[in-house]
């Protein structure tokens, strides 16, 4: 059987993904003048934020800092929004763009056609072709589940983060969280709130900071003092901060990575883990540590930030340079200048005078 997807030549870019990233390209995009499509494999928008985050989860950045260009946060909201006031915030900024993304289609592959110049992007049904691809497919997508000898006889339960709601389920029983980054610290905090037995594996080193430190939030703290001082004395700063806070990580097993913070976030890309009560109840005993493990998991190299958001022949990527919300809305607007300069040059003329 031959099955022919239905062709459409799409005249501004198209864009694969409608978190954060794909919404604020367009909407950057939009404010330049130039129409875009995006592609959403998903039946919604934000879908990681829909269907893949617990209850209780808070931004762990102050919301000046989460707000997609043009539009901030409204004034109401607290000063860390919930998760589902970050998907009301998503939907609004969507409908005041008046964005509709295609639903449902999944990219299964794009291809640059060098002899005609475009890209060429197909999902099962279709396939759309376009001067300018811009890939927002997020940095979140893929779970990693390790490969753990015999866990196929394991008889409890075994789920990834991204499909933990809540610890009610698991009142009064034993949990070995595997990995200690945010998502692994927090649930660890929830699960311990909800009266389970927790135990954490961390297997390497890591940079736990506290959210706030004076009751000011740290990350707020490092961008404001990144304005005077150089990376490396704000990370001193905040490691100072962080053992007034947090004390010395070593004492409990914790180890940090020789670079501060700030640097290994923007050179080896972890994001250090904003503490918000979990470290306490790892001191108090009542989370434990778990053996500490120093095997590497496979990184997810991307093009070095700030170099990252363009690549050949007119592809583009948005969200990629692990730099959060605020890194989202510099390559939208980096990404939507590059393209309306082109468009405004060589594409527009073509079909305003058609
Ligand atoms: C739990 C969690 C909390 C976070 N909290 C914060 C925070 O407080 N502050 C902060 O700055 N950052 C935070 N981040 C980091 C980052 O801001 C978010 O991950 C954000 O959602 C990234 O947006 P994105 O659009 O790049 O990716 P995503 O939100 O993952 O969106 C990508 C979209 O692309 C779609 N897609 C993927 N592949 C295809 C395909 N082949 N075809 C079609 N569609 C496809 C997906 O379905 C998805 O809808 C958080 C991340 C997580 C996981
Ligand atoms: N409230 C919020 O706003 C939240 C934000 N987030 C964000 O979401 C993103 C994803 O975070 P997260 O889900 O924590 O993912 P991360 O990749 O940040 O952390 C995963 C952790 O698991 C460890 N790990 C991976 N495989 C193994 C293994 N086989 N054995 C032991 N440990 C392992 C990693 O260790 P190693 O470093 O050695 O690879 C790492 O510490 C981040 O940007 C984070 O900041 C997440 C949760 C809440
Ligand atoms: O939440 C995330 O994953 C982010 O990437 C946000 C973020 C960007 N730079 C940071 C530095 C320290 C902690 C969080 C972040």
């Amino acid at each position: 059987m031959s099955s022919k997807a239905k062709r459409f030549w799409t005249p501004g870019p198209v864009i694969v993904g409608a978190g954060p990233s794909g919404l604020a390209a367009a909407a950057c995009l939009k404010e330049r003048g130039v129409p875009s499509l995006i592609i959403e494999k998903e039946s919604c928008l934000a879908s990681l934020w829909k269907l893949k985050i617990y209850d209780h989860l808070q931004l762990h950045l102050p919301k000046q800092f989460c707000q997609l260009p043009y539009v901030p946060f409204p004034r109401e909201y607290p000063a860390y929004p919930s998760g589902q006031q970050f998907i009301t915030y998503m939907e609004a900024y969507a409908n005041h763009f008046e964005i509709e993304p295609l639903l449902g289609q999944e990219v299964q592959w794009a291809k640059y056609d060098a002899a005609m110049g475009h890209w060429r992007v197909k999902t099962h049904e279709y396939e759309f072709m376009c001067r300018w691809l811009i890939v927002a497919t997020g940095e979140n997508e893929v779970p990693v589940l390790p490969k753990i000898p015999g866990i196929s006889e394991f008889r409890g339960r075994l789920l990834h983060t991204s499909t933990y709601k809540n610890g009610v389920e698991f009142r009064a029983s034993k949990v070995l969280v595997v990995g200690c980054g945010n998502s692994g610290m927090e649930i660890s905090f929830d699960l311990c709130k909800n009266g389970a037995q927790v135990s954490l594996v961390v297997r390497d080193k890591v940079h736990i900071l506290p959210k706030k430190i004076l009751g000011r939030s740290s990350f707020a703290i490092s961008v404001w003092l990144l304005k005077w001082f150089p990376v490396d004395v704000v990370d001193r700063f905040l490691l100072f901060c962080s053992r007034l806070v947090l004390g010395d990580t070593k004492q409990i097993g914790i180890q940090r990575p020789k670079m501060g913070p700030l640097q290994w976030k923007n050179s080896v890309g972890k994001t250090p883990v904003l503490d918000d009560g979990a470290f306490a109840k790892i001191k108090s005993g009542e989370i434990k540590e778990a053996s500490l493990f120093n095997q590497k998991n496979n990184n997810n190299p991307q093009d070095s930030y700030p170099k990252n958001w363009k690549g050949k022949n007119g592809v583009y990527s948005v969200g990629f340079a692990r730099q959060g919300l605020l890194g989202i809305s510099m390559d939208a607007h980096k990404v939507a200048d590059d393209i309306a300069s082109q468009w405004n040059s060589e594409t527009r003329h073509l079909w305003l005078d058609s």
